[in-house]
């Protein structure tokens, strides 16, 4: 399976990148992962409504450019459906069942996805109904696709 992870911005923090590129590492064991980052938009802290729309249509752009035409693709949102860590792990092997080989999955930046990227969404995934910052959601994401293959190899893996 591909799996490519598109996020919006730069990933800034030390202690971030660590714990990413050693998921990543594991992972690469199962998968071919590829991170894509696309620029954030620059825009000042107070904005109007029209402003962050424009913002994360701008950013939206630079996404739905990223995401290959045949790629299932799952976007994370707050608003999406919740999954048990087994039930990721059932989605991705169905995935690959039914021959989709190219898994996308999309975190959106400060302000979120833009509709055309929901749109563009096969699947919404929710974490919680909490709103995580999205360079530590590449950490949660980058942990659950991995903890989801070794669910679908049957290993052993804590709890
Ligand atoms: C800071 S959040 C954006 C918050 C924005 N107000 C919104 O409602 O989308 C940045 C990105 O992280 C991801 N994210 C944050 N919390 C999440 C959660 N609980 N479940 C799924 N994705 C989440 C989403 O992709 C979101 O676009």
């Amino acid at each position: 399976m591909n799996i490519s992870i598109i996020t919006v911005g730069k990933l800034k923090e030390k202690y971030l990148k660590q714990g990413i590129d050693e998921y990543t590492k594991r992972l690469s064991s199962y998968s071919k992962i590829e991170i894509i980052e696309v620029p954030d938009e620059k825009a000042p802290e107070i904005l109007s409504n029209a402003e962050m729309e424009q913002v994360k249509n701008k950013e939206g752009e630079r996404i739905l450019a990223k995401i290959s035409q045949d790629a299932h693709v799952i976007a994370l949102a707050i608003e999406g459906k919740q999954k048990s860590s087994e039930e990721l792990a059932e989605t991705l092997d169905k995935l690959a069942t039914y021959g989709k080989s190219k898994v996308a999955f999309i975190i959106g930046g400060s302000l979120g996805l833009s509709n055309d990227v929901l749109k563009r969404a096969d699947d919404k995934l929710s974490f919680s109904k909490m709103t995580f910052p999205h360079q530590l959601m590449r950490l949660v994401l980058v942990e659950q696709v991995y903890r989801a293959f070794r669910i679908n190899r049957g290993e052993p893996y804590h709890k």
